[in-house]
């Protein structure tokens, strides 16, 4: 009975037998089931509230009545309907006495302090039998909680008599009365029997419960007194741990703090790193480019002195080889021209007009006419010719040749190929076939496709000399075709269809330092070879007026000539002519008489005679040296002017017939012959071009363009040379400085690495002293089962200050009391010790060595400005990172400050070492212990710190 005390105010009521109680029944009943009882520790007005049924042994509360009220209850015992909802019912059903208010009652749930109980009512001495004690009545249960039972077995006699007395005043139902009263009859007479008896013994046993009782409550109330004392206590404690968590969250704020402003240093030291890398990486380059610079220089200082080397040899080479080249194209020329004048002197003693001689043979009419020979050939080898008439020799002709019948085309150009090619040379020459009609003229000069005559073969001889020549000579030849009929001039290579055919062809004289004679208008066709000079020999050809006359089928009644133009260039010493070429194949001459040609073919024939005559004219006055030359007397002669005069070379074609019915006109001719041959036109004169004078100038000219760009390629080379120097010498001066500022840099960064460390330690220290005073006394009594002390951090702070200090050494440091953990779910995290230490904060690259410590050379970045700009560009980074550094610890802070709920809350005690072990609160900590972690990788540190940490 000790155990337990009374907390639950128990209303018993019957059921059954009131079906509809009404305010006056309940309150009887309810004053019945009172108990006034002092030592009963009942909360409800310090009376018991108990009942049972009438009619059930079921210990029921009654709530149906609505004099008890909820009310009631809650200020009797506030306890009570405190906690879970109790929902209490009549179990037999009284009417009325449903549940019609659903009180909700709270069970104390001081779980710590209060302490459930249990009780059971035991019957002092039962007075019933064993039939009584099995009546319903004797017996209820009442459940209030998992852990209150009580069983009545036992009813006082004065709370039976007070029941029976009570329900005097009561109207029973006859069911009740049938049922109570014959028991409380037999119950009376019990009573009646051992009353006085037991009354004594329930007096004592009621003293001695009285004493028991007092004794119990007195027990209570020093259980109470000690149960405050301890609530005080735990209240204090509580407090106290209280205080202490908040001083935990303050420290872990600052340390918070002092952990993210560590993180920002560290952050902007990697900055600096990475910057000094940076620069380092540019020196490199720089270093690199200036090596390469250097290096290209110096290749390039060779270079010129090699080039100079190698121009000064070329240039030797060269004076030499054009002295070489001097003195051979000295010699050449001097060959040539001595080969030249040798030959010009051959053909001056030979004569520069020449006669040949050609004899057709006879041809088949003349042939079967009968027709004798009247021509000898025998000294034709010496020139010679003698003209018989009836088989005696008359006279004798000596020309430069004398071809004879049986002569081909070709031993007749070879006679005539040396003068041709003078045209070559420069000289004008004029080739022209003489004779009476059908002679041969034609046949000489032009010849057939089986036997070509000389105007092919000269023309074709001038290609091959000059494909010989093309080394040393450029020639350009062109070949104009006209024939002078009736005292007009034709050009025999325009169709006859056309317009210009029908101009009027005119010969002017060219005015300048030659003087030479031209016929504007006249084509002059371009020819490259020998197949073109074909053609064009041909077209002109075809283009000629010919007619049939009695001596000849196809006579010939105009002068065809042929104008080939050559313009020379001697390549080795750009010596150019300009010379002619007269191709002409004369009008038959004939007599008028024998001929009995009228009309127009008298005509013809006449402006044949003239022109003829007029080339005689000329050729006596060249042979009698006349001071007047009538050039001019005929188209024929005035075309030939250049050719005929002293400054030309001229071959004339005598033809004869052999016949000896036409020995007056071939005695004729040979006289005429005769007579040119007797012309001594004096040496021939080289027909200079005057653009060669020009040409020879602008190759000066070229020359000294050439020498002046060499002059400014090798002045710019100079100067180029000159700007490396410069360039080189610039790099230098900036590498100096650059090497100053990265020595600056590197002793400003010691002083920052040693101004944070010692920071950071006095940071560390001062908050292991104010977490030293600032230790609650209360936290020295360990509360079991709830604190867990962490002293290793102390002693890792210790170690981590002092890595000197041996393991053995720690051993003996005393262990700090008073840091304690009420958190169940705190643990150590446990730290490496196998991890490098080291006494800087500063993040290292994982592949730095101390070897190579140097290379972290700080350096602004490098501009090719001057000086000066570079350090107004470093000031302006310097403040640009302190800015950055600022709003970094300002965010930081910011991040910190809202961070410090218990759910969100960590703790982070020292960032280095052992010392920055942390401690997790609540449910976060794993979280937080995540993203510390991810920060932790974030800043760099080494694998050393980061195992520390983990
Ligand atoms: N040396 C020769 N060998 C063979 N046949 C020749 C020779 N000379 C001329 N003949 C022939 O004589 C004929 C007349 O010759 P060609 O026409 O050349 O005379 P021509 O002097 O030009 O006459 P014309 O003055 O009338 O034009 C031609 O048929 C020609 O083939």
């Amino acid at each position: 009975m000790e155990d337990f005390e009374w907390h639950d105010p128990l209303l018993i009521t019957d059921d059954s037998s009131l079906q509809q109680p009404n305010q006056t029944h309940c309150e009887s009943l309810i004053s019945v089931m009172e108990l006034a009882d002092d030592s009963s520790p009942t909360k409800i007005d310090g009376r018991s509230v108990l009942g049972f049924s009438l009619t059930s042994p079921d210990l029921v509360i009654c709530v149906g009545s609505p004099d008890i009220t909820k009310q009631r209850f809650e200020e009797s015992s506030p306890d009570f309907f405190e906690g879970e909802r109790i929902d209490v019912s009549l179990e037999n059903g009284i009417e009325g006495s449903e549940i019609q208010d659903s009180f909700k009652t709270s069970v104390a749930k001081t779980e710590d302090l209060s302490t459930r109980v249990s009780f059971e009512l035991v019957a002092q001495q039962p007075f019933v039998d064993d039939n009584l004690r099995k009546t319903p009545t004797s017996e209820s249960r009442i459940d209030a909680g998992d852990e209150q039972e009580m069983k009545l077995n036992f009813l006082s006699l004065d709370a039976r008599e007070n029941i029976f007395l009570n329900f005097e005043g009561v109207e029973l139902s006859e069911g009740m009365k049938s049922t109570y009263m014959p028991q409380c009859e037999i119950l009376n007479d019990i009573e009646n029997c051992s009353i006085d008896e037991e009354f004594n013994n329930l007096q004592r046993e009621h003293a001695l419960q009285k004493k028991e009782l007092f004794e119990t409550k007195r027990a209570v109330e020093e259980l109470k007194i000690e149960n405050e004392h301890k609530s005080r206590e735990c209240q204090e404690a509580w407090k106290s741990l209280k205080e202490l968590q908040n001083e935990l969250m303050r420290k872990s704020m600052h340390v918070g703090s002092l952990a993210f402003a560590i993180e920002g240093q560290v952050k902007e030291k990697t900055k600096w790193f990475s910057l000094l890398r940076d620069i380092t990486r540019k020196l490199k380059i720089l270093k690199m480019d200036q090596m390469t610079l250097l290096e290209e220089a110096s290749m390039f200082k060779n270079y010129l002195v090699d080039v100079e080397g190698v121009g000064t040899i070329v240039q030797s080479t060269m004076n030499q080889q054009v002295q070489l080249h001097e003195d051979i194209k000295a010699k050449f020329l001097q060959e040539v021209k001595q080969k030249k004048e040798l030959y010009n002197k051959v053909l001056e003693l030979k004569g520069n007009i020449r006669v040949f001689c050609r004899c057709r043979p006879l041809n088949s009419e003349e042939i079967t006419s009968g027709a004798t020979t009247a021509v000898e050939f025998e000294g034709a080898k010496d020139g010679e010719l003698t003209v018989k008439s009836n088989g005696i020799s008359k006279k004798t002709f000596k020309f430069d040749a004398v071809f004879s019948p049986q002569a081909d085309q070709v031993e007749v150009f070879e006679e005539t190929a040396p003068l041709a090619i003078s045209v070559l040379d420069g000289y004008n020459v004029c080739i022209f076939a003489y004779g009476q009609t059908g002679s041969g003229k034609t046949f000489t000069m032009e010849g057939t496709n089986e036997a070509r005559g000389v105007n092919y073969r000269t023309l074709e001889n001038l290609f091959n000399i000059i494909e010989e020549r093309k080394n040393t000579f450029k020639y350009e030849v062109s070949v104009s075709v006209l024939e002078v009929y009736n005292e007009q001039i034709r050009d025999l290579l325009v169709s006859s269809g056309s317009s210009q055919a029908t101009k009027r062809l005119e010969i002017k004289q060219v005015v300048g330092e030659g003087g030479g004679h031209h016929v504007p208008g006249l084509v002059e066709a371009r020819v490259n070879n020998v197949n073109e000079v074909w053609e064009v020999l041909r077209t002109g050809s075809n283009g000629r007026v010919v007619e049939s006359t009695n001596a000849n089928e196809h006579s010939s009644r105009s002068h065809c000539m042929h104008c080939v133009m050559v313009k020379g260039e001697n390549l080795v010493n750009g010596e150019c002519t300009k010379s002619k070429l007269w191709l002409v194949d004369l009008a038959g001459s004939e007599r008028i008489a024998r001929t009995e040609v009228q009309g127009e073919r008298l005509k013809e024939t006449q402006n044949i005679n003239r022109s003829l005559s007029a080339l005689g004219d000329v050729i006596s006055s060249l042979a009698t040296k006349s001071p007047h030359i009538p050039f001019r007397n005929s188209k024929l002669t005035h075309l030939l002017q250049d050719s005929l005069g002293g400054d030309s070379k001229t071959l004339m074609f005598v033809q004869i017939s052999p016949n000896e019915n036409d020995l007056t006109e071939s005695i004729c001719s040979l006289n005429f012959a005769s007579r040119v041959r007797g012309i001594e036109l004096g040496p021939a004169k080289k027909q200079m071009d005057n653009t060669e004078i020009l040409k020879y100038k602008q190759m000066i000219e070229k020359l000294r363009q050439d020498l002046k760009s060499k002059d400014n390629q090798v002045k710019k080379m100079e100067d180029t040379n000159y700007g490396l120097e410069v360039k080189l010498k610039e790099r230098d001066i900036k590498n100096r400085n650059l090497q100053d500022k990265i020595k600056e840099l590197e002793s400003q960064l010691l002083v920052e690495r040693k101004l944070a460390r010692q920071h950071v330690d006095s940071r560390i220290k001062q908050q292991h002293v104010d977490s030293e005073a600032t230790r609650a006394p209360l936290a020295e009594k360990s509360i079991e089962g709830y604190s867990t002390i962490n002293i290793d951090s102390i002693t890792h702070l210790e170690k981590e200050n002092n890595p000197n200090i041996a393991p053995q050494h720690l051993s003996l440091v005393p262990k700090q009391t008073g840091r304690a953990s009420l958190c169940p779910t705190f643990r150590k995290i446990s730290t490496a010790t196998t991890a490098p230490r080291r006494n800087s904060l500063i993040p290292l690259p994982t592949s730095l060595t101390s070897n190579n410590k140097s290379s972290f050379v700080p350096l602004n970045p490098i501009q090719d400005n001057k000086s000066t700009e570079d350090d107004n560009e470093a000031r302006v980074c310097d403040e640009k990172s302190k800015m950055l550094r600022r709003k970094s610890i300002q965010k930081r802070s910011q991040r910190v400050g809202v961070n410090v709920g218990m759910e969100k809350l960590r703790v982070s005690i020292g960032g280095r070492g052992k010392n920055g072990q942390r401690m997790l609160l609540g449910n976060a900590r794993r979280a937080v212990n995540s993203i510390k972690n991810h920060r932790e990788k974030e800043r760099g540190w080494n694998s050393g710190t980061t195992a520390r940490t983990l």
